[in-house]
């Protein structure tokens, strides 16, 4: 594969709005995302945390996509154009590896690839919520946190609270700073949570897919995050129903995965296998796409 817009299928024209909004929309539209993703299976650079990156990759993998964690600034400009879609995510960010995610986002606006930011624990210090800013001002094509990362990304401020990596807010707490955000930087904004929410600004969708032990494994955002940018590769004139679609199906997977998980450790493996093997039956009866407010 060597260019998105040769390469991947064309997707079907935006419904009416009344449609657009229930899952007579969202069901198949999600299938025929994760159909796609699985026939082309999109090359996706991340350049993410240390702790993310194993489940990063077999997330990505177990999706259909093909993941490369490639995070060298001698190594982005002869690789970085080759890929379909990049995640960048601070979770363990040291000034060192700046340059890089700058550096990467920068060739992807140039070659006209999606690229998608996880803001981690972006309101736990000034070194990370600058790095943050910085990034945002890239245009990510996508930005997806939880409640406190995107409120904090809003707000422009220090969380005098801040839990680090985990959220203090519900998704729901976000939703009008996650407008605002959209607005402001022209990315579609993800607040994942219980509900997780999407939106670009004018339309929000919330996703209800998923379940709350999630939450105890970690880099599950992480994954989720490289997720969409798989989704959005293949289609990339639609960021928003990528997203959500995206949020759709993995929490989907994890619920297929708590059926027969004993707890965080074994629900990590059975989430992989449930959406390696997710069809279509199941998508279509089980995806929970709906308006919000
Ligand atoms: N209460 C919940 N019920 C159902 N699903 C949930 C719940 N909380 C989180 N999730 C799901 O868990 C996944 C991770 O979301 P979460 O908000 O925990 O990300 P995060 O805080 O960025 O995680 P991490 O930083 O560990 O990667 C998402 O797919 C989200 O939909
Ligand atoms: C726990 C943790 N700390 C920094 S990154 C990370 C992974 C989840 O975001
Ligand atoms: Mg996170």
């Amino acid at each position: 594969m060597e260019d998105n817009k040769t390469q991947f299928p064309q997707q079907p024209p935006p419904p009416p709005n009344d449609v657009a909004e229930t899952n007579k929309f969202w069901a198949p539209q999600a299938w025929a995302h994760l159909q796609s993703v699985r026939r082309s299976s999109p090359l996706i650079q991340c350049i993410t945390n240390f702790v993310s990156m194993d489940l990063v990759a077999n997330v990505l993998l177990s999706g259909g996509a093909s993941p490369a964690m490639l995070h060298s600034v001698q190594e982005i400009p002869d690789f970085t154009p080759k890929t379909h879609a990049l995640c960048i995510n601070v979770g363990t960010l040291v000034p060192d590896w700046l340059p890089a995610m700058k550096m990467a986002a920068q060739v992807a606006n140039e070659c006209n690839k999606p690229w998608v930011l996880d803001p981690v624990a972006a309101g736990a210090s000034g070194f990370r919520l600058k790095a943050c800013l910085d990034l945002l001002k890239l245009r990510p094509t996508v930005v997806r946190g939880n409640g406190s990362e995107i409120m904090a990304l809003f707000r422009g401020s220090v969380d005098e609270n801040s839990k680090g990596a985990d959220s203090l807010h519900e998704s729901t707490d976000a939703i009008e700073a996650a407008k605002s955000l959209a607005q402001i930087s022209g990315s579609i904004v993800a607040v994942s949570g219980a509900i997780d929410i999407v939106t670009d600004g004018h339309r929000v969708v919330g996703v209800k897919n998923g379940v709350p032990m999630l939450q105890k494994i970690t880099a599950t955002g992480c994954s989720v995050t490289a997720l969409i940018a798989a989704f959005v590769a293949i289609d990339p004139l639609r960021p928003f129903e990528a997203t959500a679609t995206a949020l759709s199906v993995f929490g989907l997977a994890g619920e297929i995965g708590m059926d027969m998980a004993k707890g965080p450790a074994s629900l990590r493996m059975y989430l992989i296998d449930a959406l390696h093997g997710l069809d279509e039956a199941t998508i279509l009866r089980r995806v929970n796409i709906g308006k919000m407010l």
